[in-house]
């Protein structure tokens, strides 16, 4: 299988090219590649493939082998590669995903080479229902709302990307135990289909760090929903401004809560080397 791998702020996926090679059961070869020890490395899977709808469309695999709806630095990438690798030759791409179909701007840098990528990444949906969440109302809000884990009490804010987030914020990021407090609330029975969950510090009103434990992947450098959740979560605590900068442990975003209603998300996206692996040998 050739792949290629890219990374957005330091959140790293195999790429695979599926308008030139087939790849059957990806849940299982996504599990495979993405071991850091016996495998390529990376926090999961990306098939960029056809589209009859879009451009391109982008079917995304956590390390686990789960298929997530959607991936914010994931799309960056792909929209990268599609226009580097003569998929598309225009700057503005559409791209199917599982939380429907995004437009996308490739930005070039001073030399003409794609520097970032400014995605529109739909309108956050914010009903208990839309997150999933279990429990009533189904149309009801949650912001800042109580939830006890080993006798803490966390207050969570939920918003969904077309995926599920969870976001908390906390008094000092860096010395918050992720591992521990991530996996609790990620397979909690708040939420049928598991959550993402960030953990964010309030920096300035326009200005945020974050860190993040992903559904499927655990602690990773960096997440696009999950920092456009927070983008959101800061705006309904009235804690943050409608556009923000976020630092992720890998690297810095640009989001906006645009008065459109659209959640606008900027970023870097990096080819790191490509290759071919035979996958009978994992
Ligand atoms: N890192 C991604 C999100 C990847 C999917 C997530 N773990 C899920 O299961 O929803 C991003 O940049 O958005």
């Amino acid at each position: 299988m050739k792949f290629t791998k890219m990374h957005g702020a330091g959140n790293d996926y195999v790429y695979v090219n599926c308008f030139e090679e087939r790849v059957d059961n990806p849940e299982q070869v996504a599990i495979k590649v993405s071991n850091r020890n016996f495998g390529i490395g990376s926090d999961g899977l990306i098939l960029i493939m056809p589209s009859d709808k879009a451009d391109v469309r982008m079917r995304m695999f956590n390390s686990d082998g789960s298929e997530s709806e959607m991936c914010g630095n994931g799309i960056r990438c792909v929209a990268k590669y599609a226009y580097d690798h003569g998929i598309v030759s225009k700057k503005e791409i559409t791209a199917e995903t599982g939380a429907g179909i995004l437009t996308l701007q490739l930005v070039p840098g001073a030399d003409g080479k794609i520097e970032k990528v400014r995605v529109n990444m739909g309108v956050p949906r914010l009903k208990r229902a839309e997150i999933p969440m279990a429990g009533e109302p189904a149309d009801g809000q949650i912001v800042s709302q109580p939830l006890n884990i080993l006798h803490t009490t966390f207050n969570i804010t939920c918003v969904s990307m077309g995926n599920p987030h969870c976001v908390i914020f906390v008094d000092d990021v860096e010395s918050f135990q992720v591992e521990k407090y991530g996996p609790l609330i990620e397979n909690h029975e708040l939420f049928p289909r598991r959550t993402n969950v960030e953990f964010v510090q309030i920096i300035s009103r326009t200005e945020v760090r974050q860190r993040t434990w992903e559904r499927g992947a655990g602690e990773t450098l960096a997440c696009g929903t999950g920092a456009s959740a927070v983008c959101v979560a800061g705006a309904l605590n009235c804690l943050t401004e409608k556009k923000i900068l976020n630092h992720l442990s890998g690297g810095d975003l640009e989001l906006e809560w645009a008065d459109d209603g659209f959640l606008y998300m900027t970023g870097p996206a990096t080819e790191v080397f490509s290759g071919e692996i035979d996958l009978a040998k994992l």
